[in-house]
């Protein structure tokens, strides 16, 4: 589905991002990518939708070979590769049936989409897109309005509404408190298994990587240095794709559950409110 065949990746400043990259990642894997600050994650998500040029080797995305350098060419990939970023990227001024209604924008003539001219089918392809994350209540709210983790779902939708082939996911869940990370991390895994969507995510913690992954890619300085199946990931594996000890921080993005027991009867409620569907309130909101 997507392949690199020795890709390398150097800025206009002549830094290597990506040094000869071979990967082979198949239709429907969910590939967490992770490695430290600096080790070409970004760069090597970024290199498969062209919004970072690889200067050598080949990458292609189904049987097409991703050409920077052609516009139109790019275009027609982006349509089938949606993208998700650490800041949500809505338009937070207009509603979040809008913002996805961007995601039909591919399928739209630019005129109709410019002012925001949608028909009743792509209307309903946002609404469906709405209910596979949990937030079609929340459709004619503007979008600033939302918690964090209700923003990146209507990012999510967003792409969801572009039909896409592959979804590739830079750093989705680091700007939201743990809890709602892994709602929301949990949610993209269900609905790319349901529609076979190939993902590739960069994650910082491991916990994460581990419980959502299929396969796991560890980057160092711009090279591919294990590659291999969740199980396979095992902590002394990662202390040498990080070339030092894991740390806490490193392994954890969840708090200590609280025990049901350990609470008073008075505050099950407000537990349950908290611990239910994150668009009645119970999540925390983003981490600006
Ligand atoms: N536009 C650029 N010009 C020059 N160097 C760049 C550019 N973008 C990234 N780099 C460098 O390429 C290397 C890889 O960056 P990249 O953003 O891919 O790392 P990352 O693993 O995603 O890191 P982080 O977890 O901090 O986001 C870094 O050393 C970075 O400084």
């Amino acid at each position: 589905m997507i392949t690199f065949e020795n890709v390398d990746v150097v800025y206009p400043n002549g830094f290597k991002g990506l040094s000869s990259v071979n990967l082979d990642i198949k239709q429907g894997e969910f590939v967490a990518i992770i490695g430290l600050s600096g080790a070409g994650k970004s760069t090597l998500i970024r290199a498969v939708n062209g919004l970072v040029p690889y200067t050598g080797g080949t990458l292609t995305v189904g049987d097409t070979v991703v050409d920077p350098r052609n516009k139109s060419k790019l275009r027609q990939l982006r349509a089938r590769v949606g993208m998700i970023f650490q800041q949500f990227n809505n338009v937070g001024r207009i509603s979040v049936l809008n913002n996805v209604l961007i995601g039909r924008s591919a399928a739209t003539p630019t005129w109709r989409s410019l002012i925001g001219w949608y028909g009743a089918e792509d209307k309903e392809i946002a609404f469906q897109s709405l209910e596979r994350v949990g937030i079609v209540d929340k459709a004619y709210n503007r979008a600033s309005a939302l918690s964090g983790g209700q923003q990146q779902r209507v990012a999510i939708a967003r792409v969801l509404a572009q039909d896409p082939e592959v979804i590739l996911a830079d750093e989705p869940v680091a700007s939201l408190d743990p809890p709602t990370a892994r709602q929301v991390l949990g949610d993209l895994r269900r609905i790319q298994q349901d529609l076979g969507i190939t993902c590739i995510v960069n994650m910082h913690h491991l916990d994460l990587a581990r419980d959502y992954a299929d396969r796991i890619i560890g980057m160092r300085g711009g090279e591919v240095v294990f590659d291999g199946p969740t199980a396979e990931a095992t902590d002394s594996v990662i202390e040498e794709v990080y070339q030092r000890s894991l740390t806490a921080e490193d392994v954890a993005a969840v708090e200590v559950p609280v025990k049901l027991d350990e609470l008073a009867p008075a505050a099950d409620d407000d537990l349950h409110a908290a611990t239910a569907d994150p668009a009645a309130g119970g999540e925390t909101g983003g981490k600006p």
